[in-house]
Protein backbone atom coordinates (compact mmCIF):
# COMPACT_ATOMS: atom_id res chain seq x y z
CA UNK A 1 0.00 0.00 0.00
CA UNK A 2 1.05 3.53 -0.56
CA UNK A 3 1.06 5.94 2.18
CA UNK A 4 -1.82 4.86 4.26
CA UNK A 5 -3.36 1.57 5.78
CA UNK A 6 -6.94 1.22 7.32
CA UNK A 7 -5.96 -1.42 9.68
CA UNK A 8 -5.23 0.70 12.62
CA UNK A 9 -6.68 4.09 11.98
CA UNK A 10 -9.27 5.26 9.17
CA UNK A 11 -7.67 7.65 7.46
CA UNK A 12 -9.99 10.82 6.01
CA UNK A 13 -10.24 11.66 2.44
CA UNK A 14 -7.98 14.59 2.49
CA UNK A 15 -4.70 12.29 3.47
CA UNK A 16 -5.49 9.74 0.76
CA UNK A 17 -3.90 10.26 -2.48
CA UNK A 18 -0.17 11.46 -3.74
CA UNK A 19 0.44 15.32 -3.60
CA UNK A 20 1.67 15.79 -7.12
CA UNK A 21 4.52 15.18 -8.82
CA UNK A 22 4.32 17.91 -11.51
CA UNK A 23 3.91 15.04 -14.29
CA UNK A 24 -0.23 14.55 -14.05
CA UNK A 25 -1.93 13.74 -17.63
CA UNK A 26 -5.13 14.53 -15.16
CA UNK A 27 -5.15 15.26 -12.25
CA UNK A 28 -8.95 15.69 -9.62
CA UNK A 29 -8.00 17.71 -6.43
CA UNK A 30 -10.93 17.57 -3.85
CA UNK A 31 -13.87 16.91 -5.87
CA UNK A 32 -17.32 16.39 -4.08
CA UNK A 33 -20.73 15.82 -5.82
CA UNK A 34 -24.02 14.82 -4.15
CA UNK A 35 -27.69 14.03 -5.14
CA UNK A 36 -30.27 15.26 -3.36
CA UNK A 37 -29.24 13.02 -0.07
CA UNK A 38 -26.50 10.87 -1.39
CA UNK A 39 -23.22 12.15 -0.82
CA UNK A 40 -21.74 10.45 -4.08
CA UNK A 41 -18.36 11.00 -3.45
CA UNK A 42 -16.70 13.34 -0.60
CA UNK A 43 -13.69 15.50 -1.20
CA UNK A 44 -11.79 13.14 -4.04
CA UNK A 45 -8.04 13.39 -4.97
CA UNK A 46 -6.54 11.46 -7.44
CA UNK A 47 -3.38 11.61 -10.28
CA UNK A 48 -2.68 9.99 -12.80
CA UNK A 49 0.34 9.89 -14.91
CA UNK A 50 1.42 9.69 -17.95
CA UNK A 51 1.83 5.64 -19.25
CA UNK A 52 -0.42 4.13 -16.38
CA UNK A 53 -2.87 1.74 -16.14
CA UNK A 54 -4.71 2.91 -12.88
CA UNK A 55 -7.58 0.55 -11.32
CA UNK A 56 -10.78 2.02 -9.16
CA UNK A 57 -12.47 -0.49 -7.43
CA UNK A 58 -14.81 0.02 -4.62
CA UNK A 59 -18.09 -1.43 -3.85
CA UNK A 60 -21.41 -0.95 -5.54
CA UNK A 61 -22.58 2.33 -5.00
CA UNK A 62 -19.28 3.37 -3.97
CA UNK A 63 -19.14 6.38 -6.23
CA UNK A 64 -16.17 5.02 -9.51
CA UNK A 65 -19.19 6.07 -12.02
CA UNK A 66 -20.02 9.12 -10.59
CA UNK A 67 -16.06 10.23 -10.67
CA UNK A 68 -15.71 8.96 -13.92
CA UNK A 69 -18.74 10.99 -15.21
CA UNK A 70 -17.10 14.08 -13.81
CA UNK A 71 -13.69 13.28 -15.43
CA UNK A 72 -15.43 13.58 -18.54
CA UNK A 73 -17.72 16.66 -18.11
CA UNK A 74 -21.08 14.58 -18.04
CA UNK A 75 -21.24 15.63 -14.51
CA UNK A 76 -20.10 18.91 -13.04
CA UNK A 77 -18.76 18.73 -9.72
CA UNK A 78 -20.29 20.62 -6.58
CA UNK A 79 -16.28 21.37 -5.08
CA UNK A 80 -13.54 20.61 -6.23
CA UNK A 81 -10.64 20.62 -9.42
CA UNK A 82 -9.77 18.86 -12.43
CA UNK A 83 -6.35 19.67 -13.79
CA UNK A 84 -5.48 18.56 -17.24
CA UNK A 85 -1.38 18.44 -17.92
CA UNK A 86 -1.14 20.30 -14.98
CA UNK A 87 -3.68 23.24 -16.02
CA UNK A 88 -7.00 23.42 -14.44
CA UNK A 89 -9.65 22.79 -16.75
CA UNK A 90 -13.87 22.72 -16.95
CA UNK A 91 -15.57 20.48 -19.41
CA UNK A 92 -18.91 21.05 -20.25
CA UNK A 93 -19.56 17.95 -21.11
CA UNK A 94 -18.04 14.72 -23.28
CA UNK A 95 -17.20 16.29 -26.57
CA UNK A 96 -15.11 18.70 -24.65
CA UNK A 97 -13.29 16.17 -22.49
CA UNK A 98 -12.71 14.46 -25.89
CA UNK A 99 -11.30 17.43 -27.16
CA UNK A 100 -8.34 18.01 -24.28
CA UNK A 101 -8.08 13.86 -24.82
CA UNK A 102 -10.29 12.52 -22.07
CA UNK A 103 -12.99 9.81 -23.26
CA UNK A 104 -14.68 7.17 -21.70
CA UNK A 105 -15.86 3.68 -23.05
CA UNK A 106 -18.98 2.74 -21.31
CA UNK A 107 -20.47 -0.04 -19.26
CA UNK A 108 -22.68 -1.06 -21.31
CA UNK A 109 -21.60 -0.75 -25.46
CA UNK A 110 -22.26 2.72 -27.07
CA UNK A 111 -22.05 1.81 -30.73
CA UNK A 112 -25.48 2.05 -32.86
CA UNK A 113 -25.80 -1.79 -34.23
CA UNK A 114 -27.26 -0.89 -37.98
CA UNK A 115 -24.01 1.64 -39.12
CA UNK A 116 -21.02 0.03 -40.17
CA UNK A 117 -17.88 -0.13 -38.05
CA UNK A 118 -16.01 3.14 -39.86
CA UNK A 119 -19.56 5.17 -39.22
CA UNK A 120 -19.32 4.71 -35.55
CA UNK A 121 -16.10 5.65 -35.38
CA UNK A 122 -16.58 8.56 -37.11
CA UNK A 123 -19.91 9.18 -35.32
CA UNK A 124 -21.10 13.12 -34.72
CA UNK A 125 -17.51 14.25 -36.04
CA UNK A 126 -18.36 13.00 -39.99
CA UNK A 127 -16.19 14.44 -42.81
CA UNK A 128 -18.61 15.89 -45.29
CA UNK A 129 -17.60 18.36 -48.73
CA UNK A 130 -20.38 20.46 -49.75
CA UNK A 131 -22.66 18.35 -47.74
CA UNK A 132 -21.66 15.02 -49.00
CA UNK A 133 -20.58 12.60 -46.58
CA UNK A 134 -16.64 11.59 -47.71
CA UNK A 135 -18.06 7.88 -46.97
CA UNK A 136 -14.77 5.91 -48.87
CA UNK A 137 -12.25 8.55 -47.46
CA UNK A 138 -13.55 7.98 -43.73
CA UNK A 139 -13.62 4.17 -44.62
CA UNK A 140 -10.19 4.08 -45.39
CA UNK A 141 -8.84 6.53 -42.70
CA UNK A 142 -10.83 4.24 -40.29
CA UNK A 143 -9.13 1.09 -41.32
CA UNK A 144 -5.91 2.61 -41.04
CA UNK A 145 -6.48 4.03 -37.68
CA UNK A 146 -7.91 0.64 -36.21
CA UNK A 147 -4.75 -1.34 -37.90
CA UNK A 148 -2.58 0.99 -36.12
CA UNK A 149 -3.52 0.42 -32.67
CA UNK A 150 -3.55 -3.49 -33.34
CA UNK A 151 -7.13 -3.77 -33.50
CA UNK A 152 -8.12 -6.56 -36.16
CA UNK A 153 -11.67 -5.20 -37.19
CA UNK A 154 -13.66 -4.75 -40.65
CA UNK A 155 -14.80 -1.27 -40.51
CA UNK A 156 -16.84 -1.64 -43.44
CA UNK A 157 -18.95 -4.33 -41.81
CA UNK A 158 -22.28 -3.61 -40.14
CA UNK A 159 -21.67 -3.64 -36.18
CA UNK A 160 -24.73 -5.84 -35.72
CA UNK A 161 -22.27 -8.32 -37.85
CA UNK A 162 -19.58 -7.90 -35.36
CA UNK A 163 -19.22 -10.28 -32.17
CA UNK A 164 -19.33 -8.75 -28.88
CA UNK A 165 -15.80 -8.91 -28.55
CA UNK A 166 -15.35 -6.56 -31.95
CA UNK A 167 -18.22 -4.41 -30.43
CA UNK A 168 -15.69 -3.60 -27.51
CA UNK A 169 -12.64 -3.33 -29.24
CA UNK A 170 -14.66 -1.00 -31.60
CA UNK A 171 -15.66 0.79 -28.32
CA UNK A 172 -11.84 0.97 -27.46
CA UNK A 173 -10.86 2.61 -30.99
CA UNK A 174 -13.78 4.89 -30.58
CA UNK A 175 -12.51 5.97 -27.55
CA UNK A 176 -9.04 6.64 -28.82
CA UNK A 177 -10.07 8.13 -32.29
CA UNK A 178 -12.43 11.10 -30.78
CA UNK A 179 -9.01 11.53 -28.43
CA UNK A 180 -6.93 11.75 -31.26
CA UNK A 181 -5.72 15.43 -31.20
CA UNK A 182 -4.48 14.36 -28.14
CA UNK A 183 -0.45 13.23 -27.62
CA UNK A 184 -1.38 11.62 -24.04
CA UNK A 185 -5.25 10.51 -24.29
CA UNK A 186 -6.89 9.56 -20.94
CA UNK A 187 -8.87 6.51 -21.71
CA UNK A 188 -11.44 5.77 -18.67
CA UNK A 189 -12.46 2.07 -19.13
CA UNK A 190 -15.80 1.31 -17.17
CA UNK A 191 -16.17 -2.51 -16.51
CA UNK A 192 -14.82 -3.03 -20.01
CA UNK A 193 -14.99 -7.14 -19.51
CA UNK A 194 -18.68 -7.31 -18.14
CA UNK A 195 -19.98 -9.32 -21.08
CA UNK A 196 -16.50 -10.23 -22.58
CA UNK A 197 -15.69 -13.96 -22.51
CA UNK A 198 -12.03 -15.05 -21.47
CA UNK A 199 -10.43 -14.60 -25.33
CA UNK A 200 -11.75 -11.33 -25.67
CA UNK A 201 -10.22 -10.15 -21.87
CA UNK A 202 -6.87 -11.29 -23.36
CA UNK A 203 -7.20 -9.38 -26.08
CA UNK A 204 -8.47 -6.34 -24.49
CA UNK A 205 -5.72 -6.76 -22.09
CA UNK A 206 -2.81 -7.14 -24.72
CA UNK A 207 -4.24 -4.03 -26.23
CA UNK A 208 -3.71 -2.10 -23.05
CA UNK A 209 -0.49 -3.49 -22.42
CA UNK A 210 0.14 -2.55 -26.10
CA UNK A 211 -0.81 0.98 -25.85
CA UNK A 212 0.26 1.72 -22.68
CA UNK A 213 2.95 4.54 -23.89
CA UNK A 214 0.49 6.35 -26.09
CA UNK A 215 -2.20 6.77 -23.62
CA UNK A 216 -3.30 6.67 -19.70
CA UNK A 217 -5.85 4.14 -18.76
CA UNK A 218 -8.19 4.18 -15.60
CA UNK A 219 -9.50 0.94 -15.45
CA UNK A 220 -12.81 -0.10 -13.25
CA UNK A 221 -13.73 -3.22 -12.50
CA UNK A 222 -15.21 -5.39 -9.85
CA UNK A 223 -12.90 -8.49 -10.94
CA UNK A 224 -10.10 -7.92 -8.57
CA UNK A 225 -8.09 -10.52 -10.24
CA UNK A 226 -8.09 -8.50 -13.64
CA UNK A 227 -7.90 -5.41 -12.04
CA UNK A 228 -4.28 -7.17 -10.24
CA UNK A 229 -3.54 -8.42 -13.34
CA UNK A 230 -3.52 -5.09 -15.67
CA UNK A 231 -3.08 -2.18 -13.06
CA UNK A 232 0.19 -0.38 -11.91
CA UNK A 233 -1.63 1.20 -9.29
CA UNK A 234 -5.39 1.00 -7.59
CA UNK A 235 -7.36 3.51 -5.66
CA UNK A 236 -10.32 2.06 -3.43
CA UNK A 237 -13.40 4.02 -3.07
CA UNK A 238 -15.77 3.63 0.05
CA UNK A 239 -18.81 5.53 0.51
CA UNK A 240 -17.69 8.51 -1.79
CA UNK A 241 -14.55 8.50 -0.19
CA UNK A 242 -11.04 7.67 -1.30
CA UNK A 243 -10.04 4.94 1.40
CA UNK A 244 -7.07 3.41 0.25
CA UNK A 245 -4.20 3.42 -2.77
CA UNK A 246 -2.10 0.50 -3.40
CA UNK A 247 1.08 0.25 -5.79
CA UNK A 248 -0.73 -3.14 -7.65
CA UNK A 249 3.06 -5.26 -6.63
CA UNK A 250 1.76 -4.81 -3.19
CA UNK A 251 -1.88 -5.47 -3.76
CA UNK A 252 -3.66 -8.82 -2.80
CA UNK A 253 -7.35 -9.75 -3.66
CA UNK A 254 -7.74 -9.77 0.53
CA UNK A 255 -6.40 -6.57 0.63
CA UNK A 256 -8.49 -4.85 -1.87
CA UNK A 257 -11.53 -6.83 -0.33
CA UNK A 258 -11.30 -5.62 3.09
CA UNK A 259 -10.13 -2.40 2.21
CA UNK A 260 -13.78 -1.74 -0.21
CA UNK A 261 -16.30 -3.91 2.38
CA UNK A 262 -14.52 -2.92 5.20
CA UNK A 263 -14.58 -6.49 6.92
CA UNK A 264 -12.73 -9.55 6.08
CA UNK A 265 -14.13 -12.06 2.90
CA UNK A 266 -13.96 -15.70 3.18
CA UNK A 267 -11.49 -16.83 0.29
CA UNK A 268 -13.68 -20.10 -0.69
CA UNK A 269 -16.87 -18.31 -0.37
CA UNK A 270 -18.70 -20.14 -3.37
CA UNK A 271 -17.98 -23.39 -2.55
CA UNK A 272 -20.55 -26.34 -2.86
CA UNK A 273 -21.28 -26.90 0.95
CA UNK A 274 -21.20 -30.56 2.26
CA UNK A 275 -24.83 -30.63 2.72
CA UNK A 276 -25.17 -30.75 -1.04
CA UNK A 277 -23.06 -34.24 -1.96
CA UNK A 278 -24.68 -35.93 -4.32
CA UNK A 279 -26.60 -38.29 -1.70
CA UNK A 280 -28.78 -35.68 -1.06
CA UNK A 281 -29.89 -34.59 -4.07
CA UNK A 282 -34.07 -35.02 -5.14
CA UNK A 283 -35.24 -36.11 -7.74
CA UNK A 284 -34.99 -34.29 -11.45
CA UNK A 285 -37.09 -31.40 -11.70
CA UNK A 286 -36.14 -29.43 -14.66
CA UNK A 287 -35.70 -31.73 -17.88
CA UNK A 288 -34.15 -30.43 -21.45
CA UNK A 289 -34.89 -32.95 -23.82
CA UNK A 290 -32.92 -32.83 -27.19
CA UNK A 291 -33.47 -29.22 -27.46
CA UNK A 292 -32.63 -27.25 -30.59
CA UNK A 293 -33.11 -23.89 -31.92
CA UNK A 294 -32.68 -23.98 -35.88
CA UNK A 295 -29.47 -25.24 -36.55
CA UNK A 296 -27.41 -23.39 -34.41
CA UNK A 297 -27.89 -24.97 -31.00
CA UNK A 298 -28.72 -28.69 -29.96
CA UNK A 299 -29.62 -30.83 -29.81
CA UNK A 300 -28.99 -30.76 -26.50
CA UNK A 301 -30.63 -32.89 -23.17
CA UNK A 302 -29.78 -32.95 -19.38
CA UNK A 303 -32.36 -33.17 -16.44
CA UNK A 304 -31.43 -31.04 -13.10
CA UNK A 305 -32.23 -32.86 -9.57
CA UNK A 306 -34.16 -30.86 -6.81
CA UNK A 307 -31.21 -29.07 -5.02
CA UNK A 308 -28.51 -29.90 -7.77
CA UNK A 309 -26.53 -26.40 -9.55
CA UNK A 310 -26.05 -27.30 -12.91
CA UNK A 311 -23.00 -25.25 -14.46
CA UNK A 312 -22.48 -24.59 -18.22
CA UNK A 313 -19.71 -23.00 -19.40
CA UNK A 314 -17.78 -22.52 -22.62
CA UNK A 315 -15.99 -19.73 -24.70
CA UNK A 316 -17.60 -16.81 -26.86
CA UNK A 317 -19.94 -18.08 -29.72
CA UNK A 318 -20.18 -21.78 -27.98
CA UNK A 319 -23.93 -21.51 -27.35
CA UNK A 320 -24.43 -20.86 -23.65
CA UNK A 321 -26.21 -17.62 -23.57
CA UNK A 322 -28.58 -18.98 -26.30
CA UNK A 323 -29.04 -21.91 -24.29
CA UNK A 324 -30.21 -20.06 -21.43
CA UNK A 325 -32.57 -18.18 -23.48
CA UNK A 326 -34.08 -20.63 -24.85
CA UNK A 327 -34.36 -22.22 -21.40
CA UNK A 328 -36.30 -18.72 -20.14
CA UNK A 329 -38.47 -19.50 -23.13
CA UNK A 330 -36.83 -16.55 -25.27
CA UNK A 331 -35.41 -17.87 -27.47
CA UNK A 332 -37.89 -20.75 -29.28
CA UNK A 333 -37.17 -24.19 -29.24
CA UNK A 334 -37.51 -25.38 -32.42
CA UNK A 335 -37.64 -28.75 -31.43
CA UNK A 336 -37.44 -30.68 -28.28
CA UNK A 337 -39.25 -29.91 -24.93
CA UNK A 338 -38.89 -29.00 -21.47
CA UNK A 339 -40.39 -29.91 -19.04
CA UNK A 340 -40.92 -28.54 -15.54
CA UNK A 341 -41.91 -31.08 -12.15
CA UNK A 342 -43.05 -33.39 -14.78
CA UNK A 343 -45.22 -31.80 -16.83
CA UNK A 344 -43.65 -30.91 -20.27
CA UNK A 345 -44.26 -26.73 -21.31
CA UNK A 346 -44.19 -25.21 -24.20
CA UNK A 347 -43.18 -21.71 -24.01
CA UNK A 348 -44.47 -19.09 -26.44
CA UNK A 349 -42.88 -16.28 -24.41
CA UNK A 350 -40.56 -15.96 -20.78
CA UNK A 351 -43.87 -15.62 -18.97
CA UNK A 352 -44.74 -19.60 -19.72
CA UNK A 353 -41.16 -20.01 -17.86
CA UNK A 354 -42.12 -18.39 -15.09
CA UNK A 355 -45.78 -19.69 -14.87
CA UNK A 356 -44.13 -23.34 -14.87
CA UNK A 357 -41.60 -21.58 -12.49
CA UNK A 358 -38.18 -21.32 -13.80
CA UNK A 359 -36.88 -17.72 -13.45
CA UNK A 360 -34.41 -16.29 -15.60
CA UNK A 361 -31.27 -13.80 -14.35
CA UNK A 362 -29.91 -12.81 -18.14
CA UNK A 363 -26.22 -11.84 -18.64
CA UNK A 364 -27.29 -8.14 -19.67
CA UNK A 365 -29.44 -7.58 -16.48
CA UNK A 366 -29.56 -4.20 -17.19
CA UNK A 367 -31.00 -3.20 -20.52
CA UNK A 368 -33.17 -6.70 -20.01
CA UNK A 369 -34.40 -7.01 -16.58
CA UNK A 370 -35.38 -3.47 -15.67
CA UNK A 371 -38.24 -1.06 -15.34
CA UNK A 372 -35.86 1.93 -14.82
CA UNK A 373 -39.09 4.40 -13.65
CA UNK A 374 -40.74 1.90 -11.63
CA UNK A 375 -39.58 1.69 -7.88
CA UNK A 376 -36.91 -0.89 -5.77
CA UNK A 377 -39.59 -2.51 -4.35
CA UNK A 378 -42.05 -3.27 -8.00
CA UNK A 379 -38.50 -3.93 -10.17
CA UNK A 380 -38.05 -7.20 -7.10
CA UNK A 381 -41.33 -7.91 -7.39
CA UNK A 382 -42.43 -11.13 -9.02
CA UNK A 383 -45.98 -9.84 -9.96
CA UNK A 384 -44.41 -7.05 -12.16
CA UNK A 385 -42.88 -9.51 -14.39
CA UNK A 386 -46.20 -11.21 -14.97
CA UNK A 387 -47.69 -7.68 -15.46
CA UNK A 388 -45.58 -6.98 -18.15
CA UNK A 389 -46.64 -9.32 -19.82
CA UNK A 390 -50.03 -8.25 -19.72
CA UNK A 391 -51.75 -10.85 -17.12
CA UNK A 392 -53.27 -9.87 -13.90
CA UNK A 393 -51.59 -11.39 -11.23
CA UNK A 394 -52.98 -12.52 -7.75
CA UNK A 395 -50.29 -12.71 -5.36
CA UNK A 396 -50.40 -12.09 -1.28
CA UNK A 397 -48.25 -8.29 -1.90
CA UNK A 398 -47.85 -8.34 1.97
CA UNK A 399 -45.78 -10.58 1.79
CA UNK A 400 -44.10 -10.21 -1.36
CA UNK A 401 -42.86 -6.89 -0.14
CA UNK A 402 -41.46 -8.45 3.19
CA UNK A 403 -39.55 -10.81 1.38
CA UNK A 404 -38.32 -8.51 -1.22
CA UNK A 405 -36.97 -6.35 1.59
CA UNK A 406 -35.27 -9.31 3.34
CA UNK A 407 -33.63 -9.82 0.19
CA UNK A 408 -32.93 -5.97 -0.71
CA UNK A 409 -31.12 -6.14 2.97
CA UNK A 410 -29.38 -9.10 2.58
CA UNK A 411 -28.17 -8.10 -0.55
CA UNK A 412 -27.22 -4.74 0.60
CA UNK A 413 -29.01 -2.92 -2.35
CA UNK A 414 -27.76 0.51 -1.57
CA UNK A 415 -31.10 2.41 -2.23
CA UNK A 416 -32.54 5.32 -0.37
CA UNK A 417 -35.79 3.59 0.14
CA UNK A 418 -37.63 0.55 -1.56
CA UNK A 419 -39.99 2.92 -2.99
CA UNK A 420 -37.24 4.81 -4.50
CA UNK A 421 -36.87 4.36 -8.86
CA UNK A 422 -34.45 2.15 -9.45
CA UNK A 423 -32.79 5.04 -12.69
CA UNK A 424 -31.40 6.60 -9.37
CA UNK A 425 -29.15 3.49 -8.49
CA UNK A 426 -25.47 2.90 -8.84
CA UNK A 427 -25.35 0.05 -12.01
CA UNK A 428 -24.45 -2.86 -9.48
CA UNK A 429 -27.37 -1.49 -7.44
CA UNK A 430 -29.54 -1.88 -10.04
CA UNK A 431 -27.93 -5.48 -10.99
CA UNK A 432 -28.66 -6.44 -7.55
CA UNK A 433 -32.46 -5.63 -7.94
CA UNK A 434 -33.02 -8.46 -10.81
CA UNK A 435 -30.77 -10.69 -8.52
CA UNK A 436 -32.78 -9.97 -5.97
CA UNK A 437 -36.48 -10.41 -7.82
CA UNK A 438 -35.51 -14.33 -8.24
CA UNK A 439 -33.68 -15.10 -4.84
CA UNK A 440 -36.76 -13.70 -3.36
CA UNK A 441 -39.72 -15.73 -4.75
CA UNK A 442 -38.80 -19.46 -4.41
CA UNK A 443 -39.17 -20.88 -8.07
CA UNK A 444 -38.58 -24.04 -8.16
CA UNK A 445 -35.92 -23.99 -11.12
CA UNK A 446 -33.35 -20.41 -11.65
CA UNK A 447 -31.78 -20.26 -14.78
CA UNK A 448 -28.59 -17.83 -14.41
CA UNK A 449 -26.76 -15.98 -16.44
CA UNK A 450 -23.15 -14.74 -15.33
CA UNK A 451 -25.39 -13.87 -11.92
CA UNK A 452 -22.09 -12.04 -10.30
CA UNK A 453 -20.69 -10.06 -12.75
CA UNK A 454 -20.63 -6.31 -11.89
CA UNK A 455 -21.90 -7.02 -8.63
CA UNK A 456 -19.50 -6.13 -6.01
CA UNK A 457 -17.22 -8.60 -3.27
CA UNK A 458 -19.38 -8.47 -0.57
CA UNK A 459 -22.33 -8.89 -2.76
CA UNK A 460 -21.21 -11.69 -4.71
CA UNK A 461 -20.85 -13.22 -1.55
CA UNK A 462 -24.21 -12.71 -0.71
CA UNK A 463 -25.60 -14.60 -3.63
CA UNK A 464 -23.11 -17.29 -3.30
CA UNK A 465 -24.68 -17.57 0.01
CA UNK A 466 -28.74 -17.01 -0.62
CA UNK A 467 -27.68 -19.75 -3.94
CA UNK A 468 -26.57 -22.59 -1.32
CA UNK A 469 -29.66 -21.22 1.18
CA UNK A 470 -31.80 -21.61 -1.88
CA UNK A 471 -30.74 -25.40 -2.78
CA UNK A 472 -30.31 -26.17 0.53
CA UNK A 473 -34.24 -25.84 0.37
CA UNK A 474 -34.63 -27.29 -3.03
CA UNK A 475 -34.35 -25.40 -5.48
CA UNK A 476 -32.63 -25.67 -8.79
CA UNK A 477 -30.06 -23.98 -10.71
CA UNK A 478 -28.43 -23.75 -13.92
CA UNK A 479 -25.66 -22.28 -13.53
CA UNK A 480 -24.29 -20.26 -17.24
CA UNK A 481 -20.91 -18.60 -16.63
CA UNK A 482 -17.53 -17.30 -17.61
CA UNK A 483 -15.90 -17.35 -14.07
CA UNK A 484 -14.56 -20.67 -13.77
CA UNK A 485 -13.81 -20.59 -10.33
CA UNK A 486 -17.01 -19.61 -9.47
CA UNK A 487 -18.89 -22.17 -11.59
CA UNK A 488 -16.60 -24.94 -10.53
CA UNK A 489 -17.57 -23.68 -6.50
CA UNK A 490 -21.10 -24.00 -7.19
CA UNK A 491 -21.98 -26.50 -9.53
CA UNK A 492 -22.79 -29.81 -8.89
CA UNK A 493 -22.28 -31.25 -12.24
CA UNK A 494 -20.52 -28.84 -15.11
CA UNK A 495 -21.28 -29.03 -18.85
CA UNK A 496 -19.02 -27.58 -21.60
CA UNK A 497 -20.55 -26.43 -24.71
CA UNK A 498 -19.11 -26.61 -28.29
CA UNK A 499 -20.79 -25.50 -31.09
CA UNK A 500 -23.59 -25.13 -29.52
CA UNK A 501 -23.81 -28.71 -28.31
CA UNK A 502 -22.59 -30.24 -25.10
CA UNK A 503 -18.84 -31.12 -26.05
CA UNK A 504 -19.40 -34.69 -23.36
CA UNK A 505 -21.42 -36.28 -20.77
CA UNK A 506 -21.47 -33.24 -17.93
CA UNK A 507 -18.67 -33.34 -15.50
CA UNK A 508 -19.13 -34.37 -11.91
CA UNK A 509 -17.98 -31.38 -10.09
CA UNK A 510 -19.32 -32.72 -6.59
CA UNK A 511 -17.33 -31.27 -3.30
CA UNK A 512 -14.88 -33.94 -3.37
CA UNK A 513 -14.74 -34.10 -6.92
CA UNK A 514 -14.17 -30.79 -8.74
CA UNK A 515 -12.30 -30.54 -11.99
CA UNK A 516 -9.65 -27.70 -12.13
CA UNK A 517 -10.12 -24.93 -14.13
CA UNK A 518 -7.51 -26.22 -16.69
CA UNK A 519 -9.38 -29.44 -17.71
CA UNK A 520 -12.43 -27.36 -18.06
CA UNK A 521 -10.61 -25.02 -20.68
CA UNK A 522 -9.36 -28.03 -22.61
CA UNK A 523 -12.96 -29.50 -22.77
CA UNK A 524 -13.74 -25.75 -23.92
CA UNK A 525 -11.57 -24.85 -26.78
N1 LIG B 1 -28.40 10.44 -11.05
C1 LIG B 1 -28.39 10.06 -9.77
N2 LIG B 1 -29.41 10.38 -8.94
C2 LIG B 1 -29.40 10.02 -7.65
N3 LIG B 1 -28.42 9.31 -7.07
C3 LIG B 1 -27.38 8.95 -7.84
C4 LIG B 1 -27.31 9.29 -9.22
N4 LIG B 1 -26.16 8.79 -9.73
C5 LIG B 1 -25.53 8.15 -8.71
N5 LIG B 1 -26.27 8.26 -7.57
C6 LIG B 1 -25.90 7.70 -6.27
O1 LIG B 1 -24.55 8.01 -6.01
C7 LIG B 1 -23.89 6.92 -5.39
C8 LIG B 1 -22.66 6.53 -6.21
O2 LIG B 1 -23.08 5.93 -7.42
P1 LIG B 1 -22.08 5.47 -8.56
O3 LIG B 1 -22.91 5.11 -9.74
O4 LIG B 1 -21.02 6.48 -8.76
O5 LIG B 1 -21.45 4.14 -7.90
P2 LIG B 1 -20.47 3.05 -8.53
O6 LIG B 1 -19.31 2.94 -7.61
O7 LIG B 1 -20.19 3.37 -9.94
O8 LIG B 1 -21.32 1.72 -8.41
P3 LIG B 1 -21.43 0.41 -9.36
O9 LIG B 1 -20.25 -0.43 -9.08
O10 LIG B 1 -22.65 -0.23 -8.84
O11 LIG B 1 -21.54 0.85 -10.79
C9 LIG B 1 -24.92 5.80 -5.29
O12 LIG B 1 -25.43 5.81 -3.97
C10 LIG B 1 -25.99 6.19 -6.28
O13 LIG B 1 -27.25 5.74 -5.85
Amino acid sequence: MVEHSMDIEQPTAADVGPPSTGEASLRVENISKSFRHVDALVDVSIELEPGEVVGLVGENGAGKSTLLSILTGVLDPDNGQLYRDNQPVEFAGPQEAASYGVSLVHQEQDVITHFRGYENLFLGRERESMGLLKMDEMSTDAQSFVDDLGIDIDVDKFVKDYSFNERQMLEIAKAFHVSSKSDNPVILLDEPTAGLEEDGRELLFDLIDDLRDEATFVFVSHELDEVLEITDRIYVLKDGELVDEYETDEATQDALQQSMVGRETSAEYYCVPDQRRESNLGDPVFEVNDIQHEDEIGPVSFSVRRGEVFGVVGVEGSGKERLGRILAGDTPATDGSLSVLGEEVQPESPVDMVDAGVGYIPKDRKSEGLLLYQSVLKNTSLAMVRDMYGRLPFLDTNAESSITEETIEDLNIKTPSANSLVHGLSGGNQQKVVIARWLAHETPVLVMDNVSRGIDVGAKEEVYRLCRELTAEGISIVLIGDELPEVIGLSNRIAVMQDGSFADEPIDASPDAKPTEEELIQLMV
